[in-house]
């Protein structure tokens, strides 16, 4: 899921990697994703380190059925992972481990970082701002193309969450526009012309099912009463028949 509204993004500011909170907006989207996918079985979730995708991933969590409560993880220093740390099994069980990962960052947007993008489309050009935004190759000055985002994000995703979905567990990823569209190539396996013109909404969840190394894409849960979403595998056909 990409974050909902941001400051920025209201201010139609090129945002990348500066860390501004979400609108009021932005909140009402959060909350409104969690709605959809209140009733989808939830393990683990990760998210960037920045506040946009961390407030929607707490606001969207107060939604959820299980009603565990999202706890970050701190792992950063060895006294931040100790300091954190639950001592009770019990209270353990009834926690969402948070997982913060800067590769899941929004692509760093170099100099074009704190513009306005119809006012920079002006100066430089309609086309070439285009570019700047949406080719694979290309980078906004001193910043990363959407090849580089796709080399921290997606090797991220390889490593760390891949694993995860192998054994079985349901994982959360909450992102942003550009580190999600790289992530979305190479689940959907786009070539790098197709995923020019990828565009995601804030605050829209996307289901994605995992099976035998393959992903299957299963659009965006509508709400907690649809049906759809839980005849996808037969571990979830079971999930809804619990939770009936
Ligand atoms: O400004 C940004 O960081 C991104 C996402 O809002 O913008 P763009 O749509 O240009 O990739």
């Amino acid at each position: 899921m990409r974050h909902g509204e941001s400051m920025w993004n209201e201010k139609n500011l090129f945002t990348g990697c500066v860390d501004v909170p979400l609108t009021s907006k932005g909140v009402d989207e959060a909350i409104e994703a969690g709605k959809r996918i209140r009733n989808l079985p939830l393990d683990i979730i990760y998210t960037s380190a920045l506040i946009r995708a961390q407030m929607t991933t707490m606001l969207a969590l107060t939604q959820h059925h299980c009603m565990k409560d999202p706890v970050i993880m701190h792992h950063e220093t060895e006294q931040a992972r100790i300091w954190s740390q639950i001592y009770s099994e019990d209270t353990t069980k009834q926690t969402i481990p948070v997982i913060e990962a800067w590769q899941l960052n929004e692509r760093m947007y170099g100099e074009l970082q704190g513009f306005n993008k119809q006012e920079t489309a002006e100066k430089y050009g309609k086309e070439q701002v285009h570019n700047w935004r949406r080719s694979y190759h290309v980078r906004p000055p001193n910043g990363e193309s959407l090849e580089m985002c796709l080399g921290r994000a997606v090797t991220f995703f390889k490593e760390h969450i891949e694993p995860l979905l192998w054994s079985g567990k349901h994982v959360m990823v909450v992102a942003h526009a550009n580190s999600l569209r790289s992530i979305i190539m190479y689940l959907d396996k786009l070539t790098s012309r197709q995923v020019i013109n990828l565009e995601l909404s804030t605050g829209v969840p996307m289901l994605y099912i995992h099976r035998e190394g393959n992903f299957f894409r299963r659009g965006s849960p509508i709400g907690s009463s649809e049906a759809g979403a839980y005849a996808y595998t037969e571990s979830l056909a079971l999930y809804r028949q619990q939770l009936d």
